[in-house]
């Protein structure tokens, strides 16, 4: 069976799990610091092999160890290369073999003077940073990043939490950052995603069956994890045809929002899509749309009629909406009526004094709701998780997904993907410019017209969530909401 590493993301306490299953299945943990030492090494010297010293600045730990290792490849070459130790030098383990077998110099971290042609290799903490640096060591690091001294970090930059991406005190601007077997959390999580430079996984040799084995369901957002549920690709494509998208809009003058998620709908692969829009605002929507539909819906009864027709498959509801109290009775008979839903911006907001109103109305049968809050709608509906400054992001939208029986996708330069069962995802195609008024919209439509063609709500998210990112990287910068809608590729482009 073919386990696939790639995508996969393990936390530092899964990770120290898999060292010692490792061991335990008798695999030599020394060998395993020598190759990570061994490749750190070979990074340096082929980004750097003109440089004046490398600065090996040594922790007490493993990731300490895997810095006495690349010490003593460098110095074999050749290289001047100094090192430094912080705190007491491991004496006991495979850190302390690799330090005794390391014959050059260890001063102590006191010394360091950063200066301009240092090469800095950080090997002072990864995985078991426990606490927050003290001042001296964020003293130190915040020279180097001032100086712009090129880091390369061992597995993760020093003061970045693997769990989270937080920065614990200070940390490492690396210029790359060289981990083990798979990526970590704080790889992808903001900030932590910005310190560590380009990225590079480097294979020491533990089994793929053993890495899978202790990790627990967190991936990178990639294709090859949902295109196996892409309605063209599926053998039910012709059943559901491409199904019928209903996006509500707002009142006179905040129709902007549903016709982006609606045309985003259309692009994205829904077969028609519908503005669903009160008798003030049906004018307005009506004069700027073409391929997309208007119909007038006023009240609840109207809206129960167009659900009597079962063709309207799947639903948006939120972009630009205002109403609150409109919000919460639509949504409360789309989830009577079992249709999917997106549930994004006001219509999140609109449940913020009684959210669970909203979890139990989508609380029996299959996963039906995917709501896209950002960090601030997230924070209306769960507080006390957004409050909980120990969770990650992935655990926030973990425990968010499981409390409301719906697909979270928490949204942000590092978009989290979760659903009640455990799965989750993080993503990583999106770039910076993203981060322009009304791309919200277009993302929830996009969903939506996933939901539409039938596909299940996790991987309708993920798969909306990674062609938002394409779009956006194919529009370039200084790219519009609008633009990002014509930049969203067909299912069978997508590699
Ligand atoms: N997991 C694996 O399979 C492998 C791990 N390796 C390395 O082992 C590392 C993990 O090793 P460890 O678990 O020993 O952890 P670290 O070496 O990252 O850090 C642990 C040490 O740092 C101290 N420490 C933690 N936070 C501190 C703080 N804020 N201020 C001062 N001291 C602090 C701890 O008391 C402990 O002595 C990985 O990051 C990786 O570099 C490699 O040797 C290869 C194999
Ligand atoms: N720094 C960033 N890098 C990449 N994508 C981002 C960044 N910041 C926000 N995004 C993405 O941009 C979109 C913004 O959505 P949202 O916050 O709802 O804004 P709006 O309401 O203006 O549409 C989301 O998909 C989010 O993930
Ligand atoms: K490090």
């Amino acid at each position: 069976m073919h386990i696939d590493l790639e995508t996969l993301v393990v936390t530092p306490s899964e990770m120290a799990g898999i060292d010692r299953a490792a061991a335990d299945s008798g695999l030599d943990s020394f060998a395993l610091m020598e190759r990570a030492g061994q490749a750190v090494a070979a990074v340096a010297l082929r980004h750097h092999p003109g440089a004046l010293r490398f600065v090996v600045l040594a922790g007490p730990g493993n990731n300490g160890g895997d810095g006495y290792v690349a010490a003593r490849a460098l110095l074999k070459t050749g290289c001047t290369v100094e090192l430094f130790a912080f705190g007491p030098p491991p004496t006991k383990g495979d850190a302390g073999r690799a330090r005794r077998r390391y014959r050059g110099l260890a001063r102590p971290f006191v010394d360091y003077q950063p200066m301009r042609g240092d090469v800095v290799i950080d090997a002072l903490f990864g995985a078991g940073l426990a606490r927050d640096l003290a001042e001296p060591l964020c003293a130190a690091i915040e020279r180097v990043n001032s100086l712009a001294i090129p880091v390369i970090a061992i597995d993760l930059p020093s003061g970045i939490d693997g769990r989270t991406g937080a920065v614990r005190g200070a940390a490492f601007q690396a210029e790359r950052t060289v981990t083990f077997m798979c990526r970590k959390p704080g790889h992808l999580l903001m900030p932590g995603r910005s310190f560590c430079g380009s990225l590079e996984i480097y294979d020491i040799g533990i089994p793929a069956r053993i890495v899978s084995a202790a990790s627990h369901h967190l991936r990178v957002n990639e294709p090859h994890l949902w295109r196996m549920s892409l309605p063209s690709a599926g053998i039910d494509a012709h059943k559901y045809g491409h199904g019928h998208l209903g996006v509500f809009s707002g009142g006179r003058l905040t129709t902007g929002a549903a016709r982006l998620a609606a045309g985003a709908g259309l692009k994205a692969g829904a077969g028609l899509v519908t503005l669903l829009s009160p008798a003030e605002a049906a004018d307005a929507n009506a004069a700027h749309v073409t391929a997309v539909m208007v119909r007038q819906i006023d009240n609840l009864a109207a809206l129960r009629t167009l659900l009597s027709d079962p063709r309207f498959s799947a639903f948006a509801l939120g972009p630009g909406l205002g109403d609150f109290a409109r919000a919460r009775n639509y949504v409360l008979a789309l989830a009577e009526s079992g249709r999917p839903l997106v549930l994004d911006a006001d219509g999140i907001t609109a449940f913020r004094d009684e959210p669970d109103r909203l979890f139990h109305a989508f609380s029996d049968g299959p996963i039906r709701l995917v709501m896209t809050p950002h960090a601030g709608e997230f924070a209306r509906l769960f507080a006390d998780l957004a409050d909980d400054a120990t969770l990650s992001k992935v655990d926030r939208a973990r425990a968010a997904a499981l409390r409301s029986h719906a697909v979270i996708v928490l949204k942000g330069a590092d978009t989290v993907i979760a659903a009640p069962d455990g799965r989750a995802l993080i993503n990583a195609n999106a770039p910076p410019w993203l981060a322009t008024a009304g791309s919200g919209d277009v993302l929830s439509g996009v969903i939506a017209a996933h939901l539409a063609q039938g596909m299940p709500a996790f991987e309708a998210a993920a798969a909306g969530v990674w062609r938002h990112g394409a779009a956006a990287a194919a529009a370039g910068s200084g790219m519009t909401a609008e633009d990002l809608i014509n930049f969203l590729n067909g299912f069978d482009q997508i590699k």
